[in-house]
């Protein structure tokens, strides 16, 4: 389980300027829940996934794993980026290895679990292929595989699909969600998009100005489809999300 306590984070600009990018958060996540954590540009997201995952320290209270503070990055938690995270000099199946050869784990093992992450993900014939010859999604397959075989319970993930078509976005997001049930594990993914956190999430957390403004249970049925979506339930939840993300009304003369 993943408990934050009071967790806030200022951040100094060069320009002397203090942003407070999270401001006494608290919240618990249980194991196997798959969490989005949706908000606008700049309320603090990145930051908060960030610090979960022990590469931002906190300015004050605390996130533990399992009752454990974190204090830096760790083998229980592995991260999926926006950017390509594939390294381009290692053939697919290294990639995917990687992860595990840095835990110490004996070649003929870490070879077998690559290649079944491999299969898992669509790309069992790809495991030679260099980086550059595969598709933007296919190369977020790796990473995902990479994620997965690793072997984290705890997967964070930051607008992985942000840059990807439309088509190749739903492909990955059921791809995610088949390897979520099949694993439990936790995931928690940042998106600021509505429609992603209702194909995904079980529970969405709304952030605000670096505060968690709302905590909403995704109860929909399996799968998401645009009918699923479009039910009363699901109009409801987009709605109140879209309420915490609109602009803020603009008031004439207000400074
Ligand atoms: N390393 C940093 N140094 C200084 N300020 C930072 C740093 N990281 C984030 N911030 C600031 O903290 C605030 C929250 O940023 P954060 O990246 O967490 O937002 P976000 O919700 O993930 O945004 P986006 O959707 O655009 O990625 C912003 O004002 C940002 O400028």
């Amino acid at each position: 389980m993943i408990s934050i306590t009071n967790a806030s984070c200022v951040f100094r600009h060069a320009s002397g300027r203090e942003v407070r990018a999270l401001d006494r958060i608290s919240s618990t996540i249980g194991d196997g829940e798959f969490v989005c954590l949706l908000g606008r540009s700049g309320h603090g997201k990145s930051t908060l996934l960030r610090s979960l995952a022990g590469l931002n320290t906190l300015t004050a209270g605390e996130i533990a794993v399992d009752g454990r503070p974190v204090k830096g990055p760790g083998i229980d938690r592995g991260m999926v980026f926006q950017e390509d995270t594939v390294f381009p000099w290692m053939t697919v199946q290294a990639n995917v290895e990687f992860g595990l050869l840095a835990q110490g784990i004996p070649a003929a093992e870490r070879q077998g679990v690559a290649r079944e992450w491999l299969d898992k993900v669509g790309l069992g014939r790809f495991g030679d292929s260099w980086p550059k010859e595969l598709s933007g999604g296919m190369r977020k397959r790796v990473a995902i595989a990479t994620a997965f075989a690793g072997g984290a319970p705890i997967l964070l993930m930051d607008e992985p699909f942000g840059p990807l078509d439309y088509v190749t976005r739903r492909d990955l997001q059921n791809l995610l969600i088949d390897l979520w049930r099949s694993t439990g594990r936790t995931i928690i993914f940042v998106t600021h998009d509505i429609e992603e956190a209702l194909v995904l999430a079980e529970r969405a957390l709304v952030l605000r100005a670096g505060r968690i403004v709302d905590d909403i249970r995704v109860d929909l049925t399996r799968p998401r489809d645009e009918e699923e979506r479009a039910s009363p339930r699901g109009i409801a939840i987009s709605k109140t999300i879209l309420g915490h993300l609109e602009l803020e009304q603009h008031t004439p003369g207000a400074a």
